[in-house]
């Protein structure tokens, strides 16, 4: 694979000029070169990290979560909770009654079930008015808004994958799961993730057979979450980091049958130069971009990325996500689909990269986007997670301290 100049990344180079797509400048932003200047850097107090992450926090999100803010920083400095995503490889029957009599549901099933009841909900309604289907005359306010719930989460009830199984302890709730078993075969019976990063696997719709590519897939809880729903005809695991990779080997492991992972191939490549391997071949392609990992900048300062020596790094962020993006985009067949993720609260990093890409790829390549409304998401989901409600495009959960999970931004793009 040649290492520079792919298709996506020479024109995204062209066409990222405008102002925005850099990151805000913070209190750890590299001092100019001066002697003097050196000297001071030399003996000043160290801020911490995480310090200059909340502090660049502070500046941006108050202005884009407004009173929002106050709340979804204290989600972020509080424990993270966790979803036990089940393996559906192990042999592990038993942990569904275990985590039920602890209180802990599959929230994928019981918005399933819940959008079941608004469709028969709906449907006694027209039948006791006796409304005409899709008129909506002759509905009491009560009924206007079942039937429109109803209409909101179809499209999601057809497309989820019932296969996927995910415990969550309910709002408020703070239990912890006990750490994964082996079952007498060895392999883990759940793995356990921020659930709210099942939402883009979940978007993204795998169906019977597609080939699916994850393009930034270390250290693999989506790669296998993919490989939950029993349907990747092919799925490539690319993640251009070795170190990384190893983890997802293990991964792989420690949870997915030998015959199962003989279907999956695990690359190292620079993400950006996918097209020039495999364009246009995939049905379904993930792309869950390094981002500044918002949790993590603000309570660990091991990698951290708001380390002054990263300030470069940190800036670049917004282009490297809308390379990647582009590559993803490159690497979907026509007619298939492109997921964008990252667990960032940055619009610089979200609705920006994606706004970007879709000029990008009619400019550049001539290839027409479409973003996916997932408004429904947040009908569904609204018990499990608490959501932004105005993203321009695509959706974000927001960190509550009664729902302690993400952040994670998801859009879904259509390629025509
Ligand atoms: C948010 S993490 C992915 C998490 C993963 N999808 C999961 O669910 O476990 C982003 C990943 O992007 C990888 N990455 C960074 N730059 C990349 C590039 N140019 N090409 C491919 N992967 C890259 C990083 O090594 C990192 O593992």
């Amino acid at each position: 694979m040649a290492a520079l100049g792919g298709r996506g990344r020479a024109a995204v180079g062209l066409l990222l000029r405008a102002p925005g797509t850099g990151a805000t400048p913070t209190p750890g932003a590299a001092p100019r070169r001066h002697r003097h200047k050196e000297k001071w850097a030399a003996t000043a107090p160290r801020i911490p990290s995480t310090r200059l992450a909340l502090h660049h926090f502070d500046t941006s999100y108050s202005l884009h979560l407004g009173a929002l803010w106050p709340s979804v920083r204290a989600g972020l400095l509080c424990e993270q909770k966790y979803g036990a995503l089940l393996n559906n490889f192990a042999a592990a029957d038993h942990v569904p009654e275990e985590l039920e009599l602890l209180n802990a549901t599959d929230f994928i099933s019981e918005a399933l079930q819940k959008v079941q009841q608004w469709q028969r909900g709906a449907a006694v309604g027209e039948a006791a008015t006796g409304c005409q289907e899709g008129s909506g005359e002759g509905r009491t306010g009560m009924q206007a808004e079942i039937v429109a719930q109803a209409e909101m989460s179809s499209p999601l009830c057809t497309s989820i994958s019932s296969k996927i199984k995910c415990y969550t302890f309910p709002r408020g709730d703070i239990t912890r799961f006990r750490p994964a078993r082996p079952d007498g075969l060895g392999l883990l019976d759940y793995y356990l993730m921020d659930a709210a990063s099942l939402l883009p696997v979940l978007a993204l719709d795998v169906q019977p057979d597609d080939f699916v590519l994850d393009l930034c897939a270390a250290p693999g809880g989506k790669t296998l979450a993919l490989l939950q729903t029993g349907f990747c005809g092919h799925l490539a695991a690319n993640d251009v980091s070795v170190s990384r990779t190893k983890r997802l080997y293990q991964i792989l492991q420690s949870y997915v049958p030998k015959e199962v992972r003989d279907t999956v191939s695990v690359t190292s490549y620079d993400g950006r130069d996918w097209d020039q391997v495999k364009g246009g071949t995939f049905h379904k392609v993930l792309v869950d971009v390094p981002c500044t990992t918002d949790r993590h900048s603000a309570m660990e300062e091991d990698n951290n990325i708001f380390h002054r020596r990263r300030t470069k790094e940190r800036q670049m962020l917004p282009m490297l996500q809308l390379q990647l993006l582009m590559a993803g985009i490159l690497a979907a067949r026509p007619g298939g689909a492109v997921l964008y993720s990252t667990c960032s609260l940055s619009p610089l990093q979200n609705e920006c990269v994606v706004e970007r890409a879709l000029d990008v790829a009619q400019a550049q390549f001539n290839i027409s986007i479409h973003p996916e409304d997932l408004s429904h998401f947040r009908t569904l989901f609204q018990d499990t997670f608490s959501f932004f409600s105005e993203c321009r495009l695509g959706e974000l959960v927001l960190p509550h301290l009664t729902a302690n999970f993400g952040p994670m931004y998801f859009c879904k793009l259509r390629r025509e």
